[in-house]
């Protein structure tokens, strides 16, 4: 069988110590093969970030292990970069120098260098905008220069946490089809918070679903409806129904945009 892109394998986690100190993840298992999605589901604190930090090397786990193609996952690495809800966009720099930015430090020739630079931001429909400052921008448009830095640097995979969560609706349910659209076409893996639903539903191969205090690895729901995805199809809703089922809440409450 091939090796997981990404491999959980018993996660314990907890912050603080004492009285005070807090169990955040308890046997957290599960893996990602390459070109999936997979979303973590959970109540809000449940410690899907503190996952996902995990995951990308940015916390250690105070036991078991994380392996990224075998390899146990000890720090961040360019192979798994992680995109934020929070942009982070350099305001003194063009969209063009932001993308440039997630390869400093990389030996590329000039020329190799601009040849990722515009075939990332060309994924992401901004060829045209090279010389706009993040202020010239919507938040869209920001989030898109931020994927155009992750989508340069060729990781194996992309952490997102919560990515569209600041955007208004139009803009999220645009960048999430444009996602899968890029995602597709570079087969990239991706690992994605959320709570909501809708998201969940509609980008990914797997949703895991986390339950709290401590967080563990309730459930993973296959969504099996083809892509792209109608968000009014009978599937779609089942397979928001069945994620809310976990969550003992009412059919009742399955309106768009519920987020956990
Ligand atoms: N560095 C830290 N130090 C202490 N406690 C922390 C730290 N990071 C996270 N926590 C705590 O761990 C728990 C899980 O946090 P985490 O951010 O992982 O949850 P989450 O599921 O991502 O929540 P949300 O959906 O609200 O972002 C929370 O109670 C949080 O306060």
């Amino acid at each position: 069988m091939a090796i997981p892109m990404m491999e959980v394998i018993n996660v314990d986690k907890s912050f603080g110590s004492g009285e005070k100190q807090v169990k955040v993840l308890s046997q957290a298992t599960f893996h990602v093969k390459k070109g999936e999605i997979v979303t973590l589901f959970g109540k809000s604190g449940c410690g899907k970030s503190t996952l996902l930090n995990i995951l990308g090397g940015f916390e250690k786990a105070d036991k078991g292990s994380i392996r990224h193609n075998g390899e146990p996952v000890l720090k961040p690495t360019k192979t798994c970069v992680m995109l934020f809800q929070q942009i982070n966009l350099l305001p003194w720099r063009s969209v063009l120098k932001n993308v440039e930015l997630g390869l400093e430090g990389e030996k590329l020739k000039p020329k190799e260098k601009w040849a990722r630079v515009m075939d990332a931001l060309k994924l992401v429909g901004l060829e045209n905008s090279l010389d706009k400052f993040p202020h010239e921008l919507s938040g869209g448009m920001q989030q898109r220069v931020a994927i155009a830095r992750a989508l340069a640097i060729q990781p194996d995979v992309i952490l997102m946490d919560e990515p569209f969560a600041a955007l208004d609706s139009f803009n999220r349910y645009n960048l999430q089809q444009e996602l899968l659209r890029i995602q597709k076409k570079k087969n990239t893996t991706i690992v994605l918070v959320t709570h909501d639903i809708d998201e969940a539903v509609y980008l990914s191969d797997r949703v895991i679903i986390m339950s709290s205090h401590p967080g563990r690895i309730q459930k993973e729901i296959t969504i099996t409806q083809m892509k792209p995805r109608s968000r009014t199809h009978a599937d779609f809703q089942y397979f928001r129904r069945k994620i809310l089922d976990e969550f003992q809440l009412s059919t009742e409450l399955i309106a768009p945009e519920y987020n956990i």
